[in-house]
């Protein structure tokens, strides 16, 4: 308990008190060098946390800091992404709500790297089964493959995601990851034919020739060089330090086993790749007519070899493009231009295919399968390329860049303007912090009829001839007066010099961008000669079958663009994104050298500017650091007021009320909303929260029943749970107590009674003081998890031991769900006072309420081996047998409430009430 006292204080609090006294750039950059150099990479401002990539191993990536982070509030420990993780599961499982991740930063900032630590976070942390382990290596494993097949190394990064990925994590009630769905957005095919200087292919053209056996080069026609391959060769770095490809080469195998690849679609998916980098070596020249004929047969035969293709067709594909004249088809004869254009073409169409087929093919594997449909809750990962600047920018940067643009908008309107927002409709007083909205780029971008997309798609499908350069001048034409554009022609005298004549400059959120506004049109037209397309719908690849259908050419409506494509991925994107709960992660690159340990002030003071870092700070702290709905702040602090302890019956606002004043909360410190508590100093949190702590500490001492929660209908539906799987148990010894209830709980009643007991169970374990948490246990062989568990907890171990080798002989191969029950612990909620009269097996505070007014009532609800009693202090008010028992309702919503259904004919008279109900509602 110290500890965790003591550890707060020097690390949690500190982080908020540092950053809340800050309100100047240059000393909050301050703040962030001096924790960067001492390995502190992570700080928030409030919830969002920001990373400062360290290009380092740091030792805080290990299952002993995962464990440390698990169920514990995030402002509890340092930051970190863990915290971040932890509280979205958390809130994810008390609340069933569904949550999403955004990382964002520019590229090379440590996306990537965060996405797949939080998802290993998860896969460690997260209860799971010999079933669902499959689910989670799937999971994790789905990551090399996806990095193989769509990162590469650039100037910036040599992992750089060429590809969007937006990844839900789905869980079962029990919070079990059960399945998984990933959604990719516009891979960059340029890459595929054409790499700048220093940059590389996608890694696995790399990663098979280095790694792939003798045998399957040969049965692949490669070479074990990239060297000999134009398409890996143009970036003059086929080899690179920081990259393993041998090692890569034999994860991204393993997974495809494990993510249930079968021999055969490897096959065919390493002829594809071998294809293409086939398809790169061959070279066309003029015959006498001016015609593109092959000038060397190898390439092209490996290449009918491998994609099952016929191969005069293929060769004729390669340098002939059909034309429809009426009903007629002629075969055109190509130059030697526009072979090549067609070359690169099918390249690019082949591996842009081929890794949507990719994703489809891995999200079959994780599609759950196991979890149950009902209560399945979400949790989304976006990790899409970040914000990029080249020397030369083209139709993918303005595509990435217009992404994260909206991206930005995503983060302004939940976070800098909803905040604000919500100030103002609870009507608390408030000075608007004003902020950069970038909605202005959005709209400039993807208006319709009036934004860039709108005016490149006008110039792609209209007849006549359409140029980049037209495009160009249609652009000034609609837009030339925005703000934030410019061209050449445009800008002032100053600003001209550095922009070319083909180029456009966007003033986006993170600094300004040149587009060389040459090869847009064709990229954003993206076609495919109509003969290649045949070639490749009759392949006898299957892969190739499935992405090139038959249909495609019977379809006569122009395929929609590729930015429109985009664009309306992007609008969905954002609506998956609205509907959840969000955590922000901001990372940061620190220097342009991948070097550890180096801040560089300028790069950093940009990154801090256009991510709008200053502006959270700010609202932060003339803000509020915490808020809180009047209902979940009373849940949790309750029992600090005597007043609001175990219960509240008026208003929760009122409830509030009378705790803070009973806390004693300055009036500084807080504002009372219209709905929610506002509360301004982080400080003032963690006091509320140490007493909180200390109250637990004390509580869990007490004797258990009593006074632990009184309001835990948890307890109350755990014994519901049992008597639905027709058993109970008398302090210690297990009885069939019910064992003649004739009529089993249905189906959904067996899954919500199971789902409240695992919750009561996690409650428990949540509750419990942390000192009991001691890592210095010996970690046990995996068979006595369960006996550790109990140690762990405080509980009484042989004591809970005896219990489960009773309940072991009693319910082992008899009740369903035994083998999944036996890693939780049992609880210690018998009261022994009324063992001896009422032979009571359990005992639970409930709310009663009257048929009549539906009045509440206090009480307290025993279960024995054969009745239920209904208590008032030390009276017993009504009496039913669990014979005559009709059914138990319980409600679908989260407030607790059980129907507990008795004949009409079995009314009893009890005690001195005579109202006996015909059902009893209890909460
Ligand atoms: N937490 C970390 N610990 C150690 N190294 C890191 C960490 N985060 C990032 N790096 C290093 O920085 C490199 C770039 O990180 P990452 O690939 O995650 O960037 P990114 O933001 O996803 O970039 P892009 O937008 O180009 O995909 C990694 O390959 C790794 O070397």
């Amino acid at each position: 308990m110290e500890g965790a006292l003591i550890a707060r204080d020097k690390v949690g609090v500190q982080d908020f008190v540092l950053l809340d006294s800050h309100t100047s750039e240059a000393a909050f950059l301050n703040n962030l060098r001096k924790r960067y150099q001492e390995n502190l990479i992570y700080t928030y401002i409030g919830s969002l946390l920001v990373s400062v990539n360290p290009y380092q191993e740091l030792d805080i990536y290990t299952v002993t800091q995962m464990q440390l982070y698990r169920g514990v509030n995030f402002f509890e420990l340092p930051p970190h992404l863990y915290a971040i993780a932890d509280n979205a599961y958390r809130v994810m499982c008390n609340e069933y709500n569904n949550h999403f991740i955004l990382i964002s930063g520019e590229s090379g900032a440590g996306k990537t790297e965060a996405s797949k630590k939080i998802l290993q976070y998860y896969a460690v942390t997260c209860p799971t089964t010999e079933q669902l382990q499959t689910v989670r290596d799937r999971l994790l494993l789905s990551n090399p493959v996806l990095e193989a097949f769509g990162n590469a190394k650039t100037l910036r990064n040599d992992n750089s995601s060429r590809f969007g990925k937006y990844m839900d994590i789905q869980f079962d009630f029990k919070g079990a990851p059960v399945g998984g769905h990933i959604l990719s957005y516009l891979i960059e095919k340029s890459r595929v034919v054409h790499q700048n200087h220093g940059e590389r292919n996608f890694h696995i053209f790399y990663q098979l020739l280095e790694g792939g056996d003798k045998d399957l080069l040969c049965w692949l026609g490669l070479e074990r060089n990239p060297q000999k391959y134009t398409y890996l060769i143009q970036g003059r770095c086929a080899k690179v330090f920081s990259i393993n490809d041998k090692n890569d080469w034999k994860i991204v195998r393993k997974a495809f086993s494990i993510i249930d690849f079968t021999e055969k679609d490897i096959e065919h998916l390493f002829g594809i790749v071998a294809s293409v980098l086939h398809l790169g070596n061959i070279q066309f020249e003029e015959d006498s007519n001016g015609h593109a004929i092959i000038r060397d047969g190898t390439q092209i035969k490996w290449i009918s070899k491998l994609l099952g293709a016929h191969l005069s067709i293929l060769q004729e594909a390669l340098t002939h493009r059909k034309i429809e004249a009426r009903s007629e088809e002629v075969l055109s004869p190509l130059n030697v231009d526009l072979a090549f254009y067609a070359r690169d073409a099918v390249a690019k169409a082949i591996y842009g295919r081929t890794f949507t087929w990719l994703v489809n093919k891995i999200n079959g594997s994780l599609a759950n399968k196991v979890g149950f449909l009902s209560g399945k809750t979400v949790i989304g990962l976006l990790d899409i390329y970040g914000f990029e600047v080249l020397d030369t920018n083209s139709f993918e940067q303005f595509c990435i860049n217009y992404c994260n643009e909206k991206l930005q908008q995503l983060l302004i309107e939940m976070t800098l303007k909803a905040e604000q927002e919500e100030y103002e409709l609870e009507g608390i007083e408030w000075e608007p912090i004003p902020y950069f909205n970038n909605k202005i780029i959005c709209d400039l971008v993807e208006q319709k009829h009036k934004g860039i997309i709108s005016i490149l798609d006008e110039e792609c499908l209209r007849p006549g001839e359409a140029t980049d350069l037209s495009f160009l001048e249609k652009l000034e034409e609609k837009v030339g007066d925005h703000a934030h554009f410019v061209t050449r022609k445009l800008a002032d005298q100053k600003t001209r010099k550095s922009i070319d004549w083909v180029d456009f400059r966007l003033l986006h959120y993170a600094g300004e961008v040149t587009y060389c506004a040459v090869g847009f049109l064709e990229k954003n037209n993206d076609l495919l000669y109509r003969n290649l397309k045949e070639v490749l719908c009759n392949s006898k690849n299957s892969i190739m079958r499935d992405c090139f259908l038959l249909s495609e050419l019977d379809n006569r409506r122009r395929p929609e663009t590729v930015a429109t494509q985009f664009k309306n991925s992007l609008t969905s994107l954002i609506e998956i994104l609205m509907s959840k709960e969000p955590s922000y992660i901001r990372c940061i690159k620190p220097n342009e050298n991948k070097e550890p340990g180096k801040f560089d002030d300028f790069l950093i003071r940009h990154q801090v500017k256009y991510l709008g870092l200053m502006e959270h700070l700010r609202v932060r702290r003339a803000g509020f650091a915490y808020r809180r709905k009047y209902e979940l702040f009373l849940q949790r602090y309750k029992s600090l007021c005597p007043a609001t302890w175990p219960h509240w019956h008026g208003p929760a606002a009122e409830g509030v009320e009378r705790l803070i004043k009973h806390i004693g909360y300055k009036p500084e410190e807080y504002k009372l909303g219209r709905t929610k508590i506002f509360i301004r100093f982080p400080k003032t949190l963690f006091a509320t929260e140490d007493a909180f702590e200390y109250r637990k500490h004390l509580l869990s001492k007490a004797p258990v029943p009593l006074v632990w929660d009184r309001g835990a209908w948890g307890s109350l539906f755990l014994a519901l749970a049992w008597m639905g799987l027709e058993a109970t148990w008398d302090g210690g010894r297990f009885i069939n107590g019910f064992i003649n209830r004739k009529k089993p709980l249905c189906p959904e009643n067996r899954d919500f009674v199971r789902l409240s007991q695992y919750y009561y169970l996690m409650k428990l374990r949540d509750h419990l003081p942390k000192n009991v948490l001691d890592e210095s246990w010996l970690q046990p062989p995996s068979i006595l998890e369960e006996v550790r568990e109990f140690q762990c907890k405080g509980l009484s171990f042989s004591h809970q031991l005896q219990q489960k080798v009773v309940t072991s002989a009693v319910f082992s191969g008899k009740k369903e769900g035994y083998l999944e029950s036996l890693g939780q612990p049992f609880l210690e909620t018998r009261l022994s006072e009324f063992s001896k009269p009422l032979e009571a097996s359990y005992v639970t505070p409930v709310i009663k309420y009257d048929r009549n007014g539906f009045k509440a009532r206090e009480r307290l609800l025993v279960l024995t081996q054969s009745s239920a009693y209904v208590v008032e202090m030390a009276k017993i008010k009504q009496k039913i047998e669990y014979s005559t028992l009709k059914g138990i309702s319980t409600s679908n919503l989260s407030d607790g409430i059980v129907v507990i259904h008795v004949p009409e004919d079995n009314k009893q008279k009890v005690g001195n009430w005579d109202t006996a109900p015909v059902s009893w509602c209890l909460k």
